[in-house]
């Protein structure tokens, strides 16, 4: 697999495997790379060589929206819309490809638990959410969509220690509940990547 912009190679001749169940990280310096990757595996950007399948069969023979709604990336710099925590939440399942799937609040409160957060925080409005704030909902967002992999651009990169490690709790506790669910995370907190990952997957700068 490989991605080119504007002539450039940021990154060619990949070859990466992700296993049911398995939690990855991908690391590597600032600007390798690894947030085109990770939406390059999300078919959020086109890549310029190779193919990306999912169990086994290409992903461009596969219809997007199934893709999309199996493999979600959770953005380094959530993006909310104006208007309350649990708006954001629901709001998503307002397209299509989630539209099989129906917002639940108990679920919600099951996941901010130990986030020390209570119901309260779903009637906050998110602009004025402090940047760890904003990583939580976002997470949530995604989580609640129970896709088969996660991709975790520095999920936790805006958080301080103690709320990060409860995260990264959450979505242990959450992939545990089915251990089909896969996991890949970028950090650049070597502590959590060992913690949270199985194995690494080093991607350098191209020549
Ligand atoms: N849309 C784009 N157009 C042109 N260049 C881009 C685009 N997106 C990213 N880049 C460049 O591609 C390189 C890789 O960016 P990327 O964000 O994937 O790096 P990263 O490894 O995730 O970095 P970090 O660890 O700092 O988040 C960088 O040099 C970046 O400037």
């Amino acid at each position: 697999m490989g991605r080119n912009i504007e002539g450039q190679w940021i990154w060619q001749n990949l070859d990466l495997e992700l296993q049911p169940g398995e939690r990855l990280a991908i690391v590597g310096p600032s600007g390798v790379g690894k947030s085109l990757l990770l939406r390059a595996i999300a078919g959020l950007d086109p890549i310029q060589a190779g193919q990306l399948t999912f169990e086994g069969q290409s992903v461009s023979a596969l219809s997007m929206p199934r893709y999309r709604a199996q493999v979600i990336y959770l953005h380094q710099r959530p993006a909310l819309m104006e208007g309350t925590v649990e708006f954001n939440l629901r709001q998503v399942y307002r397209l299509t490809l989630h539209r099989k799937k129906a917002y639940s609040q108990e679920q919600i409160l099951q996941y901010l638990a130990p986030l020390s957060r209570e119901a309260d925080f779903l009637q906050r409005s998110v602009e004025n959410l402090s940047g760890g704030e904003a990583q939580i909902v976002a997470c949530l967002r995604a989580l609640q969509l129970s896709p088969q992999v996660l991709l975790l651009d520095e999920p936790t990169a805006s958080m301080d220690e103690t709320m990060a490690q409860q995260i990264e709790a959450l979505i242990t506790q959450w992939q545990q509940t089915d251990e089909q669910r896969s996991c890949i995370w970028t950090s650049h907190n070597t502590s959590q990547i060992e913690r949270v990952t199985d194995r690494q997957f080093i991607l350098q700068r191209e020549p």
